[in-house]
């Protein structure tokens, strides 16, 4: 278990299922259907799937959103539910996640600095001065100007927003990130910039990225390694290059042939 980020085993939930209060019975759906999967230290591991496949209901379970029907999840070698009893504080200095939706995922009546602020107290405990030179850090590190702090959310695009959610992330000092369509919402020429940041950041910090994505060109962009789910369940995985240059399951041949002119030459 030691050197991994994250490793599930078996995990799988279910939805609905049973008999209503009327009686009739309610169609079960199974979201994440025993998947197993482990994230090496270091390494960005894309979960990429269509929509529906249960991608988001993975990441979701891993950060505590959704409870599991059952499996194991384990986060830098320790019980995902033990590690959330500890407390929000030492969960979310182990794992961060970015949303797909940057602006809506920062408050929009508080401005940039109590956004940054905020896990800087409360999950690091630095003083003010600490605060003050941590934020310009963070706002430098991910290439935003220090009179962002000053500023609403609305008075970013998505992509300048979404590099303040990252930086929020960062804050926390987690080295492990759950990126459930990071770049989904932003403009092509937008999502090779932050794409780029992203790897940068991975680079620097020594980060890990559970990069969650539907979009094929994305994952061959960023990833080390894919898995791809279909229908809740795990039918293939392999590093990048293999997985995209020789697919062994039918259905990621279906997924890359339908995305032909996605994929580099
Ligand atoms: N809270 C819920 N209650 C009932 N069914 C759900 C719930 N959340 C997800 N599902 C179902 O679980 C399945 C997997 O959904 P999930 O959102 O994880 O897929 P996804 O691959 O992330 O797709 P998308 O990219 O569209 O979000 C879908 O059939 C979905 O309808």
């Amino acid at each position: 278990m030691s050197g991994s980020a994250i490793e599930v085993r078996n995990l799988s939930k279910t939805f609905g299922g049973g008999r209503s209060l009327f009686g009739t019975e309610r169609h079960a759906v199974k979201a994440v259907d025993q998947v197993s999967l482990v994230l090496q230290r270091g390494e960005t591991l894309a979960v990429v799937g269509e929509s529906g496949s249960g991608k988001s209901t993975l990441a979701r379970m891993l950060v505590g959103l959704e409870e599991p029907t059952f499996g194991d999840m384990q986060i830098a070698g320790r019980d995902a539910a033990a590690l959330r009893r500890d407390g929000p504080r030492a969960f979310g200095k182990m794992v961060q996640y970015v949303f797909q939706d940057p602006v809506a995922s920062l408050n929009p009546r508080k401005m940039i600095r109590q956004a940054l602020e905020a896990p800087l107290k409360l999950m690091n405990g630095y003083d003010a001065g600490k605060r003050q030179a941590r934020m310009a850090e963070l706002l430098d590190a991910v290439q935003m100007p220090k009179d962002t702090l000053d500023r609403y959310p609305h008075e970013f695009s998505g992509g300048q927003a979404q590099r303040i959610a990252i930086a929020r992330a960062l804050a926390a000092e987690a080295e492990i990130l759950i990126l459930d369509e990071p770049v989904s919402a932003l403009d092509v020429s937008v999502q090779a910039q932050v794409l780029l940041l992203l790897r940068d950041l991975k680079r620097q910090f020594g980060l890990s990225y559970l990069f969650i994505s539907h979009d094929l060109a994305v994952v061959e962009a960023i990833s080390d390694r894919v898995a791809v789910m279909h229908k809740g369940r795990l039918v293939e995985e392999a590093p990048t290059d293999q997985l995209f240059r020789a697919p062994r399951d039918p259905y990621t041949r279906q997924l890359l042939d339908s995305a032909p002119k996605l994929r580099k030459a």
